[in-house]
């Protein structure tokens, strides 16, 4: 499929600032082709043309962290501790989801993040293959990992679970499906799990996916079980050592030493200050980090924690939350928030040579803003405007891997109307009794 991107105003990283330039976006066989002033004569083999002068086109949002199908948990359970919210309500409600709910929830969170701007995406569950088929079927882009928690034996089956996902899913969709492994958290993971872990991962060469320092209590928790906070602990098992590429998500309670011991780590951070937010978790030391060269990008987690999965409302959360903490409004600028939701989710999910900014040669993950409404005039600064003022219903068309999800707010791939059928009666029958 040929598109052509009429004239819309790029934004764009470019050595290490976003700018801003009116150009044409050429898209062919999945890859911008080109962008140029130069409109050719011919505009014939276009199999489609998208007017967008009244558009801004900026790389899709990545979302380091989510459980897609806990889309489906959405507003069940609110203004609970994290570990009472997780052992009381989510988990037994997951068990109450059959393998065609984890399709569908998965396809409702997939479905909103098209919508908010998403092109990219992680997902840490259970029933993973039901989640790839969503992925494969919608037409986003997404790292799949199988969570894998060991509190009880269950004879390695999860564990193969994890691999067998990798070698049924990697590459396909043209490449959109990548994997990772991934050990739940420090606090259900002993150390001889995650050592094998780490290993298999080396093996496949897929990254690592891991829950990090979420809360007090996990602090608290493996303090008392290892003598050491949960970021020595990993660690010491040599996870930070530069040879795995690892995905931390949350890591809310580090100090400066734990800190320091993440600056040889290959990978980065998945802040997701909403849901810290709601269930009163605490502030992630992002700027901190960002100091010591440490990468961040943005996640929402799944909606169960952060109600909704609108990058521009996490941006939005992230900025504001240090700017609290510190007592200044200069500790990170809107440059910074949007790389985070951008280039540096690229980076994380280990996917940057192929998206993550509008370049030629790079595959068409380009999101289409529509700024000409009131509350985004006028047009002082576009970077400020999209991190401040704009939110995912503010996007008008999606595309991933050169194919249109969503043109003018229509999704093409997802059938709404049975979409919402569907979560409805699912969610209503998961959450009977628990
Ligand atoms: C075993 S699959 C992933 C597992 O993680 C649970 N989960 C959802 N949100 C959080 C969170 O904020 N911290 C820790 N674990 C979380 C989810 O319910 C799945 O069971
Ligand atoms: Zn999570």
């Amino acid at each position: 499929m040929n598109i052509l991107i009429k004239d819309p105003l790029i934004l764009d990283f470019k050595e290490e600032k976003f700018v801003t330039y009116r150009a044409h976006i050429m898209i062919e066989n999945g890859m911008i082709s080109d962008i140029t002033t130069d409109l050719p004569e011919e505009l014939s083999g276009f199999d489609e043309i998208i007017q967008a002068s009244q558009l801004v086109a900026l790389p899709g949002l990545i979302n380091t962290h989510n459980h897609s199908p806990m889309s489906l948990l959405r507003s069940f359970s609110d203004d609970l501790r994290l570990m009472e919210w997780l052992d009381k309500k989510m988990l037994p409600a997951e068990e109450n989801m059959t393998q065609e709910d984890i399709y569908w929830g998965a396809l409702l969170g997939i479905a909103e993040m098209i919508k908010s701007g998403t092109t990219a995406y992680a997902d840490m569950y259970i029933h993973m293959d039901q989640i790839a088929q969503a992925v494969y079927d919608s037409g986003i882009r997404a790292s799949l990992t199988r969570g894998l928690v060991f509190l009880e034996d269950d004879g390695g089956l999860r564990l193969k679970e994890g691999i067998d996902l990798d070698q049924s899913w990697s590459g396909k969709g043209d490449g959109r499906i990548t994997t990772m492994m991934g050990p739940h958290a420090p606090y259900t993971c002993p150390p001889e799990n995650l050592k094998e872990i780490m290993e298999i991962a080396k093996e496949l060469g897929v990254p690592i996916h891991i829950h990090l320092a979420e809360t007090h209590e996990e602090v608290e928790k493996i303090n008392k079980k290892y003598g050491k906070s949960p970021t020595e602990y990993l660690a010491e098992l040599g996870l930070f050592d530069g040879e795995h590429h690892v995905l931390l998500a949350h890591a809310v309670h580090l100090d400066e030493q734990d800190i320091t011991l993440l600056k040889n780590m290959k990978g980065g951070i998945a802040h997701n200050p909403y849901s810290n937010m709601k269930l009163g978790c605490g502030i992630a030391p992002v700027s901190k980090f960002i100091e010591q060269g440490i990468l961040v990008g943005l996640g929402t987690d799944g909606a169960g924690s952060a109600t909704s999965l609108d990058l521009f409302k996490e941006m939005k959360m992230a900025s504001g939350l240090q700017k609290l903490e510190h007592f200044d409004p200069a500790i990170i600028d809107a440059h910074a928030i949007l790389q985070m939701a951008t280039v540096n989710g690229a980076k994380i999910l280990g996917i940057d040579d192929q998206v993550g900014s509008i370049e030629k040669g790079k595959k068409a993950d380009i999101i289409l803003v529509n700024v000409n409404q009131p509350h985004l005039v006028p047009h002082h600064d576009l970077v400020s405007l999209l991190v401040y003022s704009a939110f995912g219903q503010d996007v008008d068309t999606t595309i991933v891997n050169g194919k249109i999800l969503m043109k003018h707010r229509q999704l093409l791939t997802i059938d709404e109307e049975k979409l919402i059928y569907e979560a409805q009666r699912r969610a209503k029958r998961i959450v009977e009794g628990v």
